[in-house]
């Protein structure tokens, strides 16, 4: 049997991430601070040996398991200039209604978060693949994550980000540089949230703890502390492209009052990384420099409930926390989904126990976790020896890909 054009697989996986500081502010210019998750998505793109061109996409977290024609859709992203190392020469906007076109009919019934999903994956597979030589031909993009999604902790970035990682190897040839991967991934992002700040797949993509400021190259902090926190997801669901509009309302009736609450989220920010800076310089003392950075993690926190992004559960946490003795913030777009509690070295080991049991009493989960670690990770590389099997025109289902998270 003749071999399917580029047969093989890759894998790559990418980190969820939590803002410190800077959700909201950031996409108005000013400071954040990321940290990345030792909590990953991990995303397969398989060559397929199908006669046709087609897409499956098997989207467990979202319940979607799909198949796409798709030779239309290589045909557009070719028309609109796609070229995988050059991300800002395609026509966004034109590969964008060629998707949209092609889940019309196929996509009425599909929810929301079924819809981004496959509108972010069919967008970079015809992106970054459409230019290769022997074509896209017919692919299966399968993606498995220990992120809750949507919730705050940045799952559609790492989404993106693990799945521009495994396109851009397959279609390379060689693992791609974090910044091509974070082009491409924002380019995604825009998809979903009109606007982004692209602090999310920056923090994704390059790992450890990521100073951002919109228009500028992420800097990645040489900083000798690893933040240890309490990840509390409320379970109570919101999208971000919904909070960011709610904010950007706000403003447009209070436009001096909410600048000014962004303003100070900045100066917040700005404030706390001179903290962390302190805690890597001179570990010594830290109780206090711990202290400053929970009344400045409170600070942020009111400020944004002053945005209108906050939600009772989250007011729950902080309130839960501060009976324990510890600071605790709403982290990503808000009105739901996570908040972080900072756990300094000192603290109580009977205390912080007892607030994870109130928590979770609440019915809210917990993760213990240290902050930082790896960004993207390309796991696999194609194995063009692999003979295709006709069976794999059956659609069977994959074979599970193991996830190693980095810390926690
Ligand atoms: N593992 C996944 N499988 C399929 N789709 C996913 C997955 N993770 C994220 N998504 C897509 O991303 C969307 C969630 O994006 P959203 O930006 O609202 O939340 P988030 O990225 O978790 O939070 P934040 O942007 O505030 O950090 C989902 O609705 C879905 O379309
Ligand atoms: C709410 C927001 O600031 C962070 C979401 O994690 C949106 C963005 O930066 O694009």
């Amino acid at each position: 049997m003749a071999r399917a054009p580029g047969a093989g697989a890759v894998t790559a996986s990418a980190p969820g991430k939590v803002l410190l500081h800077g959700e909201h502010s950031v996409v108005f210019g000013h400071r954040a601070l990321a940290a990345c998750l030792g909590l990953r998505t991990a995303t397969t793109v398989a060559r397929r040996p199908a006669a046709a061109a087609r897409v499956r996409l098997c989207l467990p977290a979202v319940a979607l398991d799909a198949r796409v024609p798709a030779a239309g859709l290589w045909r557009a992203a070719r028309d609109a200039g796609a070229a995988w190392r050059h991300p800002r020469r395609l026509d966004h906007e034109r590969l964008l209604r060629a998707v949209d076109e092609l889940l019309a009919a196929r996509a009425a019934a599909w929810g929301g978060a079924q819809r981004d999903a496959a509108r972010a994956l069919l967008y970079l597979a015809a992106a970054v693949l459409a230019d290769a030589p022997d074509g896209p031909g017919a692919l299966r993009v399968s993606v498995r994550s220990e992120l809750a999604v949507g919730a705050g902790a940045g799952s559609s970035a790492a989404l993106a980000v693990s799945a521009a990682a495994a396109l851009l190897r397959l279609r390379a040839g060689a693992a791609a540089d974090a910044r091509l991967v974070s082009a491409w991934a924002f380019s995604c992002e825009r998809i979903a949230h009109g606007a982004p700040s692209g602090v999310d797949n920056a923090a994704s993509a390059f790992g450890g703890l990521v100073a951002f400021r919109r228009g500028e190259e992420p800097r990645a902090l040489a900083l000798r502390v690893r933040l240890r926190v309490l990840l509390v997801d409320t379970r109570a669901a919101r999208r971000t492209s919904a909070q960011v509009a709610r904010v950007a309302e706000r403003r447009a009736r209070w436009p001096a009052a909410v600048d000014a609450t962004l303003q100070a989220c900045g100066h917040v920010a700005d404030a706390a990384l001179e903290v962390l800076q302190q805690l890597s310089d001179a570990p010594g003392g830290s109780g206090e420099r711990y202290a400053a950075l929970g009344e400045l993690w409170d600070a942020n926190h009111c400020l944004l409930a002053a945005l209108g992004v906050s939600h009772r559960a989250l007011e729950h946490v902080r309130a839960l926390a501060a009976e324990h003795g510890l600071a605790a913030k709403l982290t990503g777009a808000g009105g739901g989904g996570y908040a972080i509690v900072l756990v300094p070295p000192a603290a109580d080991a009977a205390r912080v126990r007892a607030l994870r049991d109130a928590l979770e009493a609440a019915g809210y989960l917990v993760t213990d976790t240290l902050l930082g670690g790896d960004g993207v990770r390309v796991h696999d590389t194609p194995d063009e020896s692999d003979e295709p099997d006709e069976s794999d025109e059956s659609d069977e289902p994959d074979e599970p890909v193991a996830l190693e998270a980095t810390d926690s």
